[in-house]
């Protein structure tokens, strides 16, 4: 496992740039820690008054400013941060940020540079636009819900995955990330409405544009890849354990059976769908023959397309993620996935710190944006910004 602290001493590829992520749930988070992660400067705003504990669990490499901006002079305050800033993150429903007076207009009047990105379930128009919503919702009404599950049961969301993080905070940052490059060329800035409904949508368009291959036309759970194919499942081992199997390729299925223990030429073909019940149960009751480590043993090392399914507690341990350092610690100890991908010269240097306290940077930012000494008395004295010094120094 690597240990290596954030700014040591090589540049990264976003370094330099400066970035607001206003607080929000789990999406937003995300997106600035990949920003992060890749050394941008991002300043998380947080709420003030300021609950007692952060509920952002992506705060590596951050810092915390607590402003609060329901009160005009907060809102001015934001309204000065972004004229010194090149993207804004903004996690609220449709007309959060207008009703504040924070609106693109406003905004992108003030710093025409300004990569404005919205990061919501909906979207920025349309008859949901102002709903609330979670992950699961935005992935049902894409669409892609209805392909997730296991036959004769219920559509089955995967954690939190697919909208918040895959279609939401990583797609937001790809938005984020393009529209900077055409800054490059325009000098402009420009809206991003991230709308995690689309962007599940869009990173399931093999899903979309594969319809009339015939690669989905049974019903969910009964197709090759929806855990209908006896050599696209999970198997459970003596041990409790499981095995995941993804032997698509006849060569590679091949392999899968001769490490079974099976003779092909007693087996129907792989692709008569009609067996495949028959074969799942024929397959797990083989599995459970041996423990995951001696599958591991049996399967390591060919191209069976078999490998162990790992708790979170052994996939950092895994020789192969061991080798790739491809899990880190922080200073806490805390064992988290290296930022990926890796890049050959500017790799991520990902922060060793524990997550910043809500509002511990709220001074050091404020200088550093411009404000002087006496105006951040004043947003003090107003109970407009917090800072929480004290806990930061326990
Ligand atoms: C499935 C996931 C969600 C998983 C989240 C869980 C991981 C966490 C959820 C609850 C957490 C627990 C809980 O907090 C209790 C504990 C707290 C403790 O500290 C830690 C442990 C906890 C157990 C804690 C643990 C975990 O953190 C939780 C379990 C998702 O799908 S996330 C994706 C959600 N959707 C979106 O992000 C799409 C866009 N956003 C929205 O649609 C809405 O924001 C949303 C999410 C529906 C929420 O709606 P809401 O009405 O609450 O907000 P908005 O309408 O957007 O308006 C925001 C209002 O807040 C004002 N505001 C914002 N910033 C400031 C500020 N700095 N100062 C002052 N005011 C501010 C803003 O003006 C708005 O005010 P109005 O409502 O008056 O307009």
């Amino acid at each position: 496992m690597s240990r290596r602290s954030a700014g040591g001493g090589r540049s990264m590829a976003l370094s330099g740039l400066r970035v607001l992520e206003l607080a929000g749930l789990a999406p937003a988070p995300l997106c600035g820690m990949i920003l992060a992660d890749f050394g941008a400067r991002v300043v998380r705003v947080d709420r003030a008054p300021r609950s007692a504990v952060a509920t952002d669990v992506q705060g590596r490499g951050k810092r915390s400013l607590a402003l609060d901006l329901k009160r005009p002079p907060g809102a001015a305050a934001l309204r000065r941060l972004c004229s010194g800033a090149d993207v804004l993150i903004e996690p609220f429903r449709h007309g959060v940020m207008e009703k504040l007076g924070l609106g693109p207009e406003v905004l992108l009047h003030e710093n025409p540079r300004l990569i404005y990105a919205r990061l919501t379930g909906f979207g920025q128009t349309g008859k949901y636009a102002k709903s609330a919503g979670h992950d699961i919702n935005y992935v049902a009404l894409s669409g892609v819900l209805s392909k997730l599950g296991r036959k004769g049961e219920n559509p089955y969301a995967p954690l939190n995955l697919l909208a918040d993080f895959a279609g939401g905070g990583v797609l937001c940052a790809l938005g984020i990330i393009i529209a900077l490059y055409e800054r490059t060329i325009s000098g402009k800035g420009q809206v991003v409405d991230a709308s995690m409904v689309e962007g599940i949508a869009y990173i399931s368009s093999f899903l979309w544009k594969s319809q009339n291959l015939g690669l989905w036309n049974r019903p969910r759970g009964e197709n090759l890849l929806d855990s209908g194919a006896p050599f696209y499942e999970t198997y459970k081992t003596s041990d409790g354990k499981f095995m995941a199997v993804g032997a698509i390729e006849p060569q590679f299925y091949d392999q899968l059976i001769k490490g079974l223990g099976l003779d092909s030429d007693k087996l129907p073909s792989q692709l008569s769908f009609s067996d495949w019940p028959e074969m799942k149960k024929k397959f797990a009751s083989i599995f459970a023959q041996k423990t995951q480590s001696e599958w591991c043993s049996i399967f390591d090392g060919t191209d069976a397309c078999v490998t162990p399914v790992l708790s979170f507690d052994d996939a950092p341990l895994h020789q192969h993620n061991k080798q790739r350092s491809s899990f880190i610690k922080n200073d806490q100890e805390e064992i988290s996935p290296r930022p990926a991908p890796l890049l050959s010269r500017t790799p991520a240097v990902p922060s060793c710190k524990r997550d910043p306290f809500i509002g511990e940077h709220t001074e050091e930012i404020l200088l550093e944006y411009g404000f002087t000494q006496e105006e951040i008395a004043k947003l003090y004295s107003d109970k407009v910004i917090e800072s929480n010094k004290l806990k930061a120094n326990l």
